[in-house]
């Protein structure tokens, strides 16, 4: 597999949908059914928080969207861990501040696609120079699904990067919705990253929908 192209990438994260088991009260399997066809461009599979499942169950459940992804060529990024991905041949990794170092992980995972969070300007420039193919930058709005989210800090990071002349791929996170995605691009974002909009919306396909034209204007 070859490194992803910039062009690529920006096509893939324009609408990033993220999910874990605790992201969904109906079987998440549905819900990524809705999703997919309500038009995601990339997907995350995100287990983590309370009540998160382990092992055997996480791996199980990772497997089943995996493959539902592939049937609608939709790639597949696993969060942090770093060893299930390996082991699905996932499509690449996405990794924070708080875990290993990019450096580490492309060691590991070679072309697959490799994401990083970053909160600062230091942080971005690190992860670039560490090899990573887009950025996720929040939350840019306030959120309850990540127990540990720093304060809202808006798009003001995404603007100076882009002001800075910086033209890595690079996706907002944090409270988005459709409403709001529009700020998120206007700011410089290739893509928006959404949990809650879509996976405890009332109805999924519909808000995914919504949230591809308020992204695609
Ligand atoms: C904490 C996170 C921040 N950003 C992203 C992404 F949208 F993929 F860039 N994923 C995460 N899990
Ligand atoms: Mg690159």
């Amino acid at each position: 597999m070859e490194i992803i192209t910039d062009a690529k990438m920006r096509e893939l994260l324009k609408v990033y949908f993220i999910l874990g088991s605790t992201n969904c009260t109906q079987d998440p399997l549905e819900v990524m059914h809705q999703a997919i066809e309500g038009g995601i461009t990339l997907f995350q599979y995100r287990e983590k928080g309370t009540g998160a499942l382990l092992g055997e169950d996480k791996y199980k459940l990772a497997q089943a969207i995996q493959k539902l992804c592939q049937q609608h060529q939709i790639p597949f990024i696993v969060n942090d861990d770093v060893d299930l991905a390996l082991s699905l041949n996932a499509d690449g990794v996405h990794i924070g501040q708080e875990d290993e170092s990019a450096a580490a992980v492309r060691e590991k995972i070679g072309n697959k696609i490799l994401g990083v969070s970053v909160h600062t300007r230091e942080q971005a420039y690190e992860a670039i120079q560490q090899g990573a193919d887009y950025l996720g930058l929040g939350p840019v709005f306030s959120t309850t699904t990540k127990e540990d989210a720093k304060a809202a800090a808006g798009t003001a990071l995404i603007q100076t990067l882009r002001k800075e002349g910086l033209t890595i791929p690079l996706v907002g996170i944090g409270g988005i919705t459709a409403e709001n995605a529009p700020l998120v691009m206007a700011a410089g974002a290739d893509g928006v990253s959404v949990i809650t909009a879509i996976s405890l919306a009332d109805s999924v396909i519909h808000s995914t929908q919504k949230l591809c034209q308020a992204v695609y204007g």
